[in-house]
């Protein structure tokens, strides 16, 4: 028992990883304690930052079907929305969206029923490059960060061409599915996202290839964990792509930056969380932003996250668009590159210092 064994011996036991394949083995372990072992602690103080005392309720509320099945004014309005929830948040919940909560659910269930396979059949699907088209793991990418990070994942390469386990049974069925109803969503959304930027409707959809572009469906998996202060889900990000599209199962611990404070965010049941990632924020010339976002943990429960990428196609060269950029008030903000670079850039982890280049450093790159 670990009250038996004084705490500087215990803690010494458990600095280096345990020989575990992912934080569930971990916290199921028969001789799992109350004390994270030092491999995850997380050295950044959460609580260094101020966190938002406003309810999470101003995020702002997309109505979809708005823009599919309304007059010209009210589509106009929501193009309006758009704007300003992409230009102040650089997030958004959006509703009735036609993606069922039933299917959402299912994807849900799916992934937590590939979870609990064993750590052996789950080893089949460990990988550790990017483009891999199905990878399971553990940690965010740990040649980068110190700390081991308090989640499990799998990822699987879901568009142009559709990858996923061939287990738990039905998985793959749902996840097809999942996926296309998504893309749909986000296919509506470009097109107003593309005439909220004063550009033709079909703009970013164009020029982003998006009918080969890139959507990656990724399952986050958050034991809960006795010491949630000390460790980290997912430290603060950006998204790579044009939108990320964010679903859980109840359990909050997402939260958003805006205006240098962190909100939670508590998706709304049958909502989806919208972010606007990387490669939106390069085609706008910055007039949209990426949202940082991370993922804390909690003591009283697993938490799950299903988080759908739609970026590029991988050979497309992205760039701001010409319309959106002059030599004087608005210069090109961005270096271009194409998709692929991109992602392998981002795995070296210096990505994030070198892609918000303005003209005069672009030419250094
Ligand atoms: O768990 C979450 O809510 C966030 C997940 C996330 O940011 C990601 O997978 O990139
Ligand atoms: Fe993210």
């Amino acid at each position: 028992m670990a009250s038996s064994i004084p705490l500087d011996t215990l803690k010494a036991s458990l600095v280096h990883p345990p020989k575990v394949t992912s934080v569930k083995a971990l916290v199921e372990s028969t001789d799992f304690s109350s004390l994270i072992p030092s491999f995850y602690t997380f050295t950044h103080n959460l609580h260094d930052e101020p966190i938002s005392d406003d309810p999470d309720d101003s995020i702002p509320i997309i109505d979809i079907s708005l823009l599919v099945s309304s007059t010209p004014e009210e589509q106009s309005q929501v193009i309006h929305q758009l704007t300003k929830a992409c230009s102040d948040w650089g997030c958004f919940m959006v509703i009735n969206h036609g993606v069922s909560e039933s299917l959402t659910k299912a994807m849900i269930a799916s992934f937590q029923e590939f979870f609990d396979l064993p750590e052996e059949e789950k080893k089949e699907y460990q990988g550790n490059h990017v483009m891999d088209p199905i990878r399971c793991g553990t940690g965010f990418n740990p040649s980068i960060n110190k700390a081991n990070l308090w989640r499990d994942f799998l990822k699987c390469v879901t568009h142009p061409e559709f990858h996923s386990p061939n287990k738990p049974a039905g998985f793959s069925e749902i996840a097809l599915e999942f996926s296309k109803r998504n893309q749909e969503v986000v296919t509506v959304l470009l097109k107003a996202i593309s005439k909220s930027l004063g550009l033709e409707e079909s703009y970013i959809d164009k020029a982003a290839n998006f009918e080969l572009g890139l959507q990656l469906l990724a399952a986050n998996y958050y034991p809960a964990c006795p010491e949630p202060e000390k460790a980290i889900g997912i430290p603060s990000h950006y998204d790579h792509g044009l939108l990320t599209i964010l679903v859980n199962n109840g359990v909050s611990g997402l939260q958003v930056k805006h205006k240098e404070k962190w909100f939670n965010v508590n998706i709304h049941p049958n909502a989806l969380f919208v972010q606007v990632a990387d490669h939106l924020e390069i085609l706008s010339n910055g007039k949209y932003k990426s949202i940082a976002h991370r993922a804390l943990v909690n003591n009283k429960a697993t938490r799950m996250s299903i988080a759908l990428a739609h970026g590029p196609s991988l050979d497309t060269v992205i760039r701001p668009a010409p319309e959106l950029a002059d030599n004087e008030s608005h210069p090109l903000m961005y270096v271009e590159m194409t998709y692929r670079e991109f992602l392998e850039l981002q795995q070296t982890g210096k990505l994030r210092s070198k892609f918000r280049l303005n003209s005069e450093q672009c030419k250094a790159f």
